[in-house]
């Protein structure tokens, strides 16, 4: 029984004299969906590449569901998703049509067409030709042609980039649903709150290296952010608190209150008699995380 998807060890690639990939290692556990972030250019499209089997490593070894996926396997590409960044359409077929040759050319089950069609929110589009498609319905289409023969493992590389927000915003839920079916994903972004929202684990990418994978929430701790404890107080109990601490903000939405021990205010303000029951803390988002870890060179 193969426990990881995707294992990548010492993975070297080498263009000329340039070096793509140097020395990756990755794990990723089946039934996970895993990110892999970092700036433009570290090496992301490359890393999916050669995992896929599109690319020769230089050195270093790869297995894809147990497989080492080069020379590229017919058997084990039919186990598999891709959304490339840049993807191919039939852009004169209408979108139903798309997706129906893409389930003949895998042998896929027709029928699931549908099912995707529905799940993706593509039913007003089904009767629209590709070329005519906005950006966001096309990534959708994207997303359901890598979709359509049922893969274990499904590799999206960059799958929101150049949607609006509301757009990109509707494609993450979507894809947070589509969890549900129980698929390993790689996922690759330059949006930090997607990533959050999505991933299981994350692994950041620096020059051709993975420099940290971890989980989003324990990569956000370990950056010591700090946390914010909102109070939806009424504005007597506002009064106490901005005298108890120093770092209190009054906004609408309430009293925020900023510290690196949670424990202490809590303490503070139920001594004080301020009502805490509507406290939310928030321990601080990725982006915050990655930037503050980036400028220490963590
Ligand atoms: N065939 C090639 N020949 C030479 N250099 C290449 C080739 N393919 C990629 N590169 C270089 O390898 C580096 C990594 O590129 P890659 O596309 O993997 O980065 P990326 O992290 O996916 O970037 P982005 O976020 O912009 O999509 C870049 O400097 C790129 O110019």
């Amino acid at each position: 029984m193969v426990r990881y998807a995707v294992e990548a060890q010492d993975l070297h690639v080498t263009i000329g004299k340039k070096n793509l990939l140097h020395g990756v290692n990755l794990r990723v556990e089946k039934g996970s969906f895993h990110g892999i972030i970092g700036p433009n250019g570290a090496g992301k499209t490359t890393l999916f590449d050669t995992l896929v089997g599109f690319r020769e490593a230089t050195s270093g070894t790869v297995r894809l569901l147990g497989e080492d996926p080069w020379p590229r396997k017919p058997s084990l590409l039919a186990r598999i998703g891709i959304q490339p960044q840049h993807p191919a359409f039939f852009v004169r077929m209408t979108l139903k049509e798309h997706l129906d040759s893409v389930a003949r050319i895998f042998g896929a089950e027709p029928s699931y067409v549908n099912v995707l069609i529905d799940s993706l929110h593509l039913d007003d589009c089904v009767n629209t030709r590709v070329e005519n498609l906005s950006g966001g319905e096309r990534q959708r289409l994207a997303v359901a042609s890598a979709l359509v023969h049922k893969p274990e493992v499904l590799f999206l590389d960059e799958p929101t980039s150049g949607l609006d927000p509301s757009a990109r915003k509707s494609l993450v839920e979507l894809l947070h649903n589509s969890q549900l079916l129980n698929l390993t994903t790689l996922y690759t972004t330059h949006y930090l709150d997607e990533a959050e929202r999505l991933c299981d684990v994350i692994s950041v990418i620096d020059s051709g290296e993975i420099t940290y994978t971890d989980t989003p929430q324990h990569f956000i701790s370990q950056a010591n952010l700090g946390s914010r404890i909102l109070l939806p107080a009424a504005l007597p109990q506002a009064d106490i608190v901005q005298k108890l601490f120093d770092s209190v903000v009054v906004t609408n939405e309430g009293v925020e209150i900023s510290t690196h021990d949670t424990a202490q205010v809590f303490v503070k303000l139920n001594a004080a008699g301020v009502d805490t029951s509507g406290a939310w803390v928030n321990n601080g988002r990725l982006e915050d995380a990655f930037l503050a870890m980036t400028e220490r060179g963590q």
